[in-house]
């Protein structure tokens, strides 16, 4: 009998498709404070434009956990319309579909998010999945660099490639020992996008969006505790440093040499990237740094602004269609 062997794809994975979805819901933060629901409670103060004001006086309550598990039902079904998107924009049929490389930073729950979305979308059940859980923003990067390694390395793998949030996980009742958590609550914004990954397209049936040509992740120095998240009684309590946007742009030119030199350009300007929405500081602070040209940036911007700081894999949706 012939040894089994194993065969690798010959070609650099490819986006084959993009969905995304946001809730049907939405409350500017000039509202919100008037909004009756489970999870949102007793007085916020007026967000203006995304900036943090203290308030003058605040309640702090403690949400049960059980008003979490929204996000158990809610995280997979807005992953599911990301999902229809992508798979409608693929135009190929579901089983043909390998791979589920499923994000969330919105709660944890066994079976979880990546089963529940096979489910609702009928995909075979043999399907190879992966869920990750609590990556925060690094999730975006996180799936699709696990999704170039799968599609490079299975012949005709195909990867629905998702992360969904819902940031109800972090919303809470300000509370002057833990202001940082307010930052979180006034920038953080909801969202799910889906990305079809494989290598070698058919030719003249599929019709890849962008070549995935390199993926890396690296421990800045310093950053103990700049970004932090610990799940508790109350829910996600998020922690972030004061500093990160210096952080970030005190350690960002020696971590984006490599990509650079992949892309074979010199100039940021040039080469097609684009960065997380983290916050209106930190895209100054990568502008800066980066020397960049004020239009690099609107895309991010843009997302940043309608959506608040939202997950990369959405963004890339937005930055695509703008060119
Ligand atoms: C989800 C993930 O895992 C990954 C992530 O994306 S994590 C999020 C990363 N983003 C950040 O860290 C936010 C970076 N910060 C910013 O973009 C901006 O500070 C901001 C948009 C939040 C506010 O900008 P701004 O309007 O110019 O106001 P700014 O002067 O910076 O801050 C307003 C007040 O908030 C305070 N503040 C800002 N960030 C704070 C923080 N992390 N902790 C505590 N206080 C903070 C400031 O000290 C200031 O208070 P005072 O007026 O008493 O000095």
């Amino acid at each position: 009998m012939a040894a089994y062997k194993h065969e690798r794809a010959v070609g650099l994975a490819t986006v084959l498709a993009i969905g995304k979805a946001n809730p049907p819901t939405a409350y500017h933060q000039q509202r919100i404070h008037k909004v009756k629901s489970p999870i949102c409670f007793s007085r916020l103060p007026t967000l203006n434009t995304r900036t943090p004001s203290r308030p003058n006086s605040f309640e702090f309550v403690i949400i049960r956990v059980s008003s979490r598990d929204i996000a158990i039902r809610e995280v997979p079904r807005l992953a599911e319309k990301a999902a229809i998107q992508a798979l409608e924009e693929w135009g190929q049929p579901r089983s043909q579909i390998t791979h589920v490389v499923f994000a969330t930073t919105s709660g944890v729950n066994m079976p979880g998010a990546d089963l529940t979305l096979t489910r609702l979308l009928g995909l075979n059940p043999n399907i190879n999945r992966i869920m990750l859980y609590q990556q925060g923003c690094f999730g975006g990067a996180t799936v699709l660099r696990v999704a170039k390694d799968l599609a490079e390395n299975n012949k005709g793998a195909r990867v629905l490639t998702v992360v969904s949030e819902l940031t109800s996980v972090t919303f809470r009742a300000p509370d002057e020992e833990y202001f940082d958590n307010l930052v979180a609550s006034a920038i953080f914004g909801d969202g799910a996008a889906c990305l079809i990954i494989g290598s070698d397209p058919v030719p003249k049936v599929e019709r890849p969006h962008f070549e995935i040509h390199w993926s890396g992740e690296t421990i800045l120095p310093e950053s103990d505790g700049a970004i932090d998240g610990r799940l508790t009684e109350g829910g996600l309590i998020f922690h972030l440093r004061k500093d990160v946007p210096k952080l970030i742009s005190r350690n960002i030119l020696p971590i984006f040499n490599k990509p650079v030199e992949v892309a074979g350009s010199p100039s940021w300007n040039e080469v097609f990237w684009c960065v997380h929405p983290g916050g209106r500081a930190i895209l100054d602070e990568v502008e800066k740094t980066l020397n960049l040209k004020p239009e690099k940036l609107s895309a991010t911007r843009n997302v940043l602004h309608d959506f608040g700081n939202i997950n990369d894999l959405v963004e890339m949706r937005r930055f695509f269609t703008q060119y």
